[in-house]
């Protein structure tokens, strides 16, 4: 579970990007946090897994507040970040290995997880290149498998989604699935209505650094959904900053 509590940020200069947050992210539902460019998703994710300093308020995963108990934290969430630039100059099979190490994944649930999970991402042939060499979507995939190694209870997705082939996609969200059957936590930011149609129970709106809406499709459909006007029009209406 994530508890997000009155969290604001704003950058040196800046008007707040993040004014007084609150949502609750449940265990066992896979949550979608959704808004167009610059609403803030990225710096609340970045304040959620302890990259980002906390101007106001309190983010705690699991009941471990991310700042007072940080490494408590980390040890039980994974991240995907938005830009998969990570660790160039290692090879994939080094990178793999150095997170199994950071999070003590014995030999030999490291070796059949890195087996597994790279051929479903059809990323094994590769792992004896530099992660320099890869694509963006087999970027994504390596630090993806890298946080599916050590199995932590909480997933936290920047954009997961966004660069994956078809396959990747479909598998990727098959996992986050599986993840959330099993009564863990699942939160992942995206621009469009599509995939949180298809894959979240419950949706968080965010705009300008505000909280829109935070509840099922169904809330949502129910709340504002009318005979002229779709879901994704909607969306696109909460979200509109003319
Ligand atoms: N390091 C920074 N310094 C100054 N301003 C920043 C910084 N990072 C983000 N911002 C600003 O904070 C606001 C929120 O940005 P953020 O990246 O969180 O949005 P986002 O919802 O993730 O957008 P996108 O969908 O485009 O990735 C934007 O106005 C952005 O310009």
């Amino acid at each position: 579970m994530i508890e997000i509590k009155e969290v604001s940020k704003h950058f040196s200069g800046q008007r707040k990007v993040i004014n007084q947050l609150n949502l609750s992210i449940p265990d066992g539902k896979i949550v979608g946090f959704l808004g167009p460019n610059g609403a803030g998703k990225s710096t609340t994710i970045k304040m959620m897994t302890g990259v980002l300093p906390i101007d106001e308020g309190t983010i705690s995963l699991d009941g471990f507040d991310i700042e007072k108990k940080t490494l408590e934290a980390k040890r039980i969430f994974g991240y995907v970040p938005d830009r998969p630039d990570l660790f160039l100059r290692l090879k994939g099979l080094e990178y793999l290995n150095f997170i199994a190490d950071i999070y003590q994944v014995p030999k030999e649930v490291r070796q059949e997880r890195i087996e597994r999970i790279t051929k479903q991402f059809s990323i094994y042939n590769s792992l004896d290149d530099y992660i320099q060499s890869y694509s963006h979507g087999m970027r994504q995939k390596i630090i993806v498998t890298g946080v599916l190694l050590h199995d932590p209870s909480i997933w936290i997705l920047d954009e997961p989604l966004t660069g994956l082939d078809p396959k990747s996609a479909y598998i990727l969200k098959e996992m986050m699935r599986e993840h959330a059957n099993k009564g863990k936590t699942v939160f992942f930011s995206s621009h469009g209505l599509e995939v949180v149609e298809q894959l979240c129970d419950e949706v968080a709106i965010i705009n300008n650094g505000e909280l829109l809406f935070y509840g099922t499709l169904q809330d949502m459909k129910e709340t504002y959904e009318s005979d002229d006007q779709s879901l994704e029009q909607v969306f696109l209406e909460l979200t509109s900053n003319e």
